[in-house]
């Protein structure tokens, strides 16, 4: 469990961008810092990363996907949207009306640039962990390489924060070497429309004998709470807000925008790794506020609509993901105790709101 907290600390990756790479002292002072946050917020604001790519880099390439056609996007559909589709675990998944109440969104997901040519698809599964990316227009889509580079650069900074850790959890700094092997990890681009209830085919005006929302009302979301399942994720966010972080107290803490940041989290299976040293914070996203102009403008895609996602609030996370034949086992204990990741996904996936069938 985390503890209390009314906002989330900010940890500076400056030393990381050193030509000369990190001193020893850098190292200390950067692993230490780590432990304590994934230890008691279990999520923190990276500062200075050494990421080359701007927030406006990430946006405008979540953007410029989510405005293609609806059509295009469905082309990509993985099989749980689109039957016919081969993809099952790669590419994009909708929104999903019957989600309208609290999970509306809709996702593009891309794993590594290039294919896992060594493991066969596991016959027992409805998912091909290791299949190949899905792109629009396949091989000419003008943002494939950069959404490649973004994955690429994230993977590096990832394997960097795990080589801390496992510093800072005394174990050798390769001790995660074994996770990169075949990785699978996903860097998502989520798009979270403007809820159909938080939005008026009237424009809004200000008249006032509407009386405000009682305090009591449910609050409206974009994403429902829970705890990422993985090892560790990288979150770009747009300055829309709506990120909420839970401390021990149950209370939720919103983690606004901080420009050019990356929100970091611990995921349960690196909570278990650390031993349950680290903590798996619970999270949700609100729903992003009304737009002052009617539904159909909003991109909330109907049947004769082609894409238009200029609302709404976007985000990118990245899933450090290690391969499926990596053995995960807790820090304290021998590996034979461990668990396949591989096995762990297809688990964990069968309740994820993007696979459900
Ligand atoms: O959109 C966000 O800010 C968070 C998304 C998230 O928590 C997730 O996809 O696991
Ligand atoms: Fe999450």
């Amino acid at each position: 469990m985390s503890t209390t907290f009314s906002s989330l600390p900010i940890v500076d990756l400056a030393p990381l961008r050193k030509p000369e790479g990190l001193s020893d002292s850098d190292q200390v002072t950067l692993s230490t810092k780590l432990y304590n946050v994934f230890a008691t917020t279990g999520f923190a604001y990276l500062v200075n990363t050494p990421l080359t790519f701007k927030h406006a880099d990430v946006f405008d390439l979540a953007l410029e996907f989510f405005n293609l056609p609806l059509e295009k996007k469905m082309n990509l559909a993985k099989r749980t949207f689109k039957p016919e589709n081969l993809n099952t675990y790669r590419g994009y998944f909708p929104v999903q009306p019957n989600d309208a109440s609290d999970n509306l969104k809709e996702g593009f997901e891309i794993g590594p640039p290039q294919a896992i040519h060594s493991m066969p698809a596991n016959p027992a599964s409805r998912f091909n962990l290791t299949e190949p990316n899905v792109w629009p227009d396949e091989n000419t889509y003008p943002s494939r390489s950069r959404l490649e580079q973004l994955y690429i650069e994230l993977q590096s900074l990832s394997s960097t924060i795990l080589s801390l850790l496992a510093s800072s959890l005394d174990k050798p700094a390769d001790f995660f070497t074994p996770y990169l092997t075949d990785s699978l990890s996903t860097l998502r681009l989520l798009h979270y429309p403007p809820s159909p209830s938080n939005t008026t085919d009237t424009p809004i005006d200000i008249d006032t004998s509407t009386p405000p929302p009682e305090p009591s009302d449910p609050v409206k979301l974009s994403c429902t709470p829970h705890t990422d399942s993985g090892i560790l994720t990288l979150l770009h966010q747009d300055s829309t807000g709506g990120l909420e972080v839970q401390d021990s107290s149950g209370k939720w803490v919103p983690a606004p925008y901080v420009p050019e940041s990356v929100v970091v989290n611990i995921g349960d299976l690196m909570a278990k790794v650390s031993g349950g040293r680290f903590v798996a914070t619970m999270h949700r996203v609100r729903a992003p506020p009304p737009s002052p102009f009617s539904m159909k403008q909003h991109g909330l895609h109907s049947e004769d609509e082609d894409g238009d996602a200029k609302f709404g609030r976007f985000s990118a996370p990245f899933f450090f993901e290690p391969g499926e034949n990596c053995l995960v086992h807790s820090v304290d204990t021998d590996p034979s105790k461990g668990v396949l990741y591989g096995n762990h996904v297809l688990t964990k996936m069968e309740g994820f709101v993007e696979y459900k069938s």
